[in-house]
């Protein structure tokens, strides 16, 4: 008998411990492939075997009136006793090639990966697919050992590229964090994105696990229609005159709607960035306190999150979670992170936990989030030095982050994963004012709230709108253009001068001037 065919689309796994009250498990079954559910896994823990078998065969029953296959969570004899179409394996349960011996050969078998030693072990065994996960922190955490993360996912796949072995992810996945959850977890290199999710406590434990299950299987389904490996927008030629015009459009743009920018910063450059904020003509907003953060969410345009004094992490975290969840862009400035190991966990658990549209940085910072120690990270100012190969740090870092990198320096690097562009504009008078890098992160914040208030339609299954390595472009360029027209000016004496006189230019700075001065070259 050939081996049905395995939608893995939206993966149920039960658990009757997690049942709201006075729920009956076969009702909320019922109800929940009524929803759309594409195959079941019968998970008993506590369950003897007599049990676990008459439980497993009523489920089996219910799920033939949908065509939905069952599998049995550990247990060989179980899926014999009960004919369920196969088995889901754990790390230290049978190995893959016994039980496809004990099994008929039509069987599927699934086992959970956590590393990609465990999934090119699956891949090689014949695994028809691997439950890849934890991806969250969950209430079932009992299930999964340790959380891997959404960007721990990408490398598992790119293990499975080529294979004919499946993934789904696991692991606390709900409505809330599902786009979040399958924009993140995309192959760097291949661009393997996961055949599906394993849902557990957002449908079982649902009041309404047909609503739960509709809902999450269109995110689903939504996305994987939205051309998911790319990150920002859909194939655009990319020359350096249609950069300029649209840079130009969303300066218009900017002037016309005022954007909010909401910016979680430190507190030494916190006033310079409010006022070039002003300067571009958005308006600014500085707020920290999680409480907040739903309302301003709701408000602002865009945010902005700089890690220069980092005492904000909580407010940093509830932020971005908001943000995602209105699709509004974030960027991200790593400031210093090369400097302390707290300043890389906290960078870990931010990533983990939002997606940024932008990440920006110098290249110590850039070359510490890239794992590369080829540019010395001095705190939290540029040591100058460049990378040899910087087209591919930020190409690389792009995919692996799943959003647009800025590497800024005497030369600007920006890629989306799919096109780099140079841009050579500035000042090195930038380099020796503080936080010029920290106002760069503001105003391609500002660019990026203009790029996604000029898509008016919703890209729907994406977790953004909005051509975002066009507002990092923008967002670069005011700032260093304006840099180029302080330093000739006659007062700027220095340093001490060149800081007002940099917000004075871009308070000024006209479409003409940018279009006319703007240096831009597209690499890739
Ligand atoms: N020597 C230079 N020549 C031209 N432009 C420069 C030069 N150095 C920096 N810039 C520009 O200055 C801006 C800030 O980049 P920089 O790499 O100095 O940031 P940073 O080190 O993060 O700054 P800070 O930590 O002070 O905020 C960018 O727009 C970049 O293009
Ligand atoms: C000097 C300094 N220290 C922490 S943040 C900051 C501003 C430049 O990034």
């Amino acid at each position: 008998m050939p081996k049905p065919p395995l939608d893995l689309t939206l993966y149920l796994v039960t658990g009757r411990e997690l049942l709201p009250p006075g729920k009956d498990y076969y009702e909320s079954l019922d109800e929940s492939l009524q929803g759309g559910v594409t195959l079941v896994q019968v998970r008993e823990k506590k369950a003897d075997t007599a049990e676990f078998v008459e439980v497993a065969v009523k489920t089996i029953e219910i799920c033939k009136k949908y065509n939905v296959p069952v599998l049995i969570n550990d247990r060989i004899d179980v899926c014999l006793a009960s004919g369920a179409a196969g088995v889901h394996l754990g790390q230290t349960d049978m190995p893959i090639s016994l039980a496809r011996r004990l099994l008929p050969p039509e069987a599927m078998i699934g086992i959970s990966a956590g590393n990609v030693d465990e999934a090119r072990a699956a891949k090689d065994a014949g695994a028809d697919y691997v439950g890849i996960g934890a991806l969250w922190w969950t209430e079932s955490k009992q299930l999964v050992k340790d959380v891997l993360g959404v960007r721990g996912v990408g490398p598992l796949l790119d293990v499975l590229e080529g294979s004919s072995t499946k993934a789904v992810a696991i692991g606390g996945i709900k409505t809330t964090n599902i786009l979040r959850s399958l924009h993140g977890a995309v192959g760097p290199v291949s661009l393997r994105t996961l055949d599906g999710v394993a849902v557990i406590s957002a449908i079982v434990s649902s009041p309404r696990p047909k609503q739960a299950a509709q809902e999450i299987k269109s995110l689903v389904t939504a996305f994987r229609r939205s051309s998911p490996g790319i990150i920002t927008m859909p194939l655009t030629l990319r020359t350096p005159e249609s950069l300029k015009e649209g840079v130009v459009r969303l300066m218009a743009r900017i002037r016309k709607d005022t954007p909010i920018i909401h910016q979680i910063t430190n507190n030494v450059t916190v006033n310079s960035l409010a006022n070039v904020t002003l300067a571009i003509r958005a308006s600014p907003i500085m707020a920290t306190t999680p409480q907040e953060m739903p309302d301003l969410a709701r408000l602002c345009h865009a945010l902005l999150i700089n890690f220069g004094t980092i005492t904000d992490k909580a407010g940093m975290l509830a932020a971005g979670r908001e943000y995602n969840a209105r699709k509004k862009p974030i960027v991200f400035d790593p400031v210093g992170i090369g400097a302390t190991s707290y300043r890389k966990e906290a960078a870990k658990e931010i990533l983990n936990t939002w997606q940024a549209a932008v990440i920006k940085g110098n290249p110590g910072e850039i070359g510490a989030m890239y794992g590369s120690s080829e540019v010395e990270s001095r705190g939290v100012d540029s040591s100058g030095q460049v990378f040899s190969d910087p087209v591919k740090v930020v190409r690389d870092l792009a995919r692996r982050e799943r959003c647009v990198v800025v590497m800024t320096g005497r030369e600007d690097y920006i890629s989306d994963g799919l096109s780099v562009i140079r841009l050579s504009n500035g000042h090195s008078l930038l380099g020796d004012i503080t936080g010029a890098g920290c106002m760069a992160g503001s105003c391609v914040a500002t660019f990026c709230a203009a790029a996604r208030l000029e898509v008016e339609e919703e890209w729907v299954g994406r977790l953004g709108r909005g051509d975002m390595l066009l507002g990092a472009a923008g967002g670069v360029l005011a700032l260093s253009i304006a840099s180029e027209l302080a330093a000739a000016r006659p007062d700027v004496k220095g340093s001490g001068t060149f800081l007002p006189a940099l917000i004075d230019e871009v308070y000024n700075l006209t479409p003409e001037t940018m279009m006319r001065r703007a240096k831009i070259e597209v690499l890739e």
